[in-house]
């Protein structure tokens, strides 16, 4: 569903992607590894259509991500959780799981829907709907963050280190919530950076290292990665 073959990508003139390829079948989700300054964010980016390619490939479903303007992802089913988590804090909380819907125009039935799955998914979010995003823990913000790329990402979630700053017992909700996911729809690819592989055992289909740019496929999560 998503393949990126032999990508290379670089900023102001440093090479950070270099000929990585990886694959994210329907419904699996794969682990990216890689510890800080590997390259997980700017492979993201590159998906994303926010860094540009080089060289390489990226197809999406039949599309040709290169020729994609970002703002397009969300309307073929592509959602993003970045690392730092940006809400809108004047807006509540729905407004916020609302808004990638709002822009890319579902009708009023579709966006429902899918606040639906994001409740039934994350249903401590339902409790807290009404309340600015601008007063809600970190914590709280990384659960509306996941809800926000569920609601555009109907095929595919890209979800940068999601337990980075997390308290344990909130990494453990997050775990447990992406798991439950699996209930209510099979068919969503999720693509999960970590620094951390250990977070990442109970649940990850497949698992790929990243370190220096350079990615290579694992057959088993490494214990550490340092
Ligand atoms: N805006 C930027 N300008 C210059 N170099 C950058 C920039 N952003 C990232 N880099 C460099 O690109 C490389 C990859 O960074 P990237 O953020 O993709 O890594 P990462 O694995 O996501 O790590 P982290 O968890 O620290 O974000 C690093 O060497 C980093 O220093």
């Amino acid at each position: 569903m998503l393949r990126l073959e032999g990508v290379w990508a670089e900023i102001d003139g440093v090479t950070v992607v270099r000929d990585a390829s990886l694959d994210v079948p329907a419904g699996a989700t794969v682990a990216l590894i890689g510890r800080n300054g590997a390259g997980k964010t700017s492979l993201l980016r590159l998906i994303m259509g926010a860094l540009k390619l080089r060289s390489g490939q990226i197809h999406f479903d039949g599309h040709d991500l290169a020729d994609l303007p970002l703002h397009h992802r969300p309307s073929i089913g592509i959602g993003y959780a970045p690392e730092n988590r940006r809400l809108n804090g004047s807006f509540t909380l729905e407004e916020n799981l609302r808004f990638p819907g709002e822009v890319i125009r579902l009708s009023p039935a579709e966006l429902s829907r899918r606040l639906d799955l994001v409740y039934a998914v994350l249903p401590e979010l339902r409790d807290m709907r009404e309340r600015p995003a601008a007063g809600l823990s970190g914590g709280q913000g990384k659960m509306v963050a996941l809800g926000r790329a569920l609601v555009a990402g109907t095929r595919l979630v890209l979800l940068d280190e999601p337990f980075q700053g997390l308290a344990p017992v909130l990494a453990q909700r997050y775990g447990a919530a992406l798991r439950g996911l699996r209930e209510f729809d099979r068919d969503i690819a999720l693509l999960i950076t970590e620094s951390n592989p250990g977070l990442l055992r109970a649940f990850a289909d497949e698992h790929y290292l990243i370190e220096r740019g350079e990615i290579s496929r694992s057959g088993t999560l490494p214990v550490a990665i340092d």
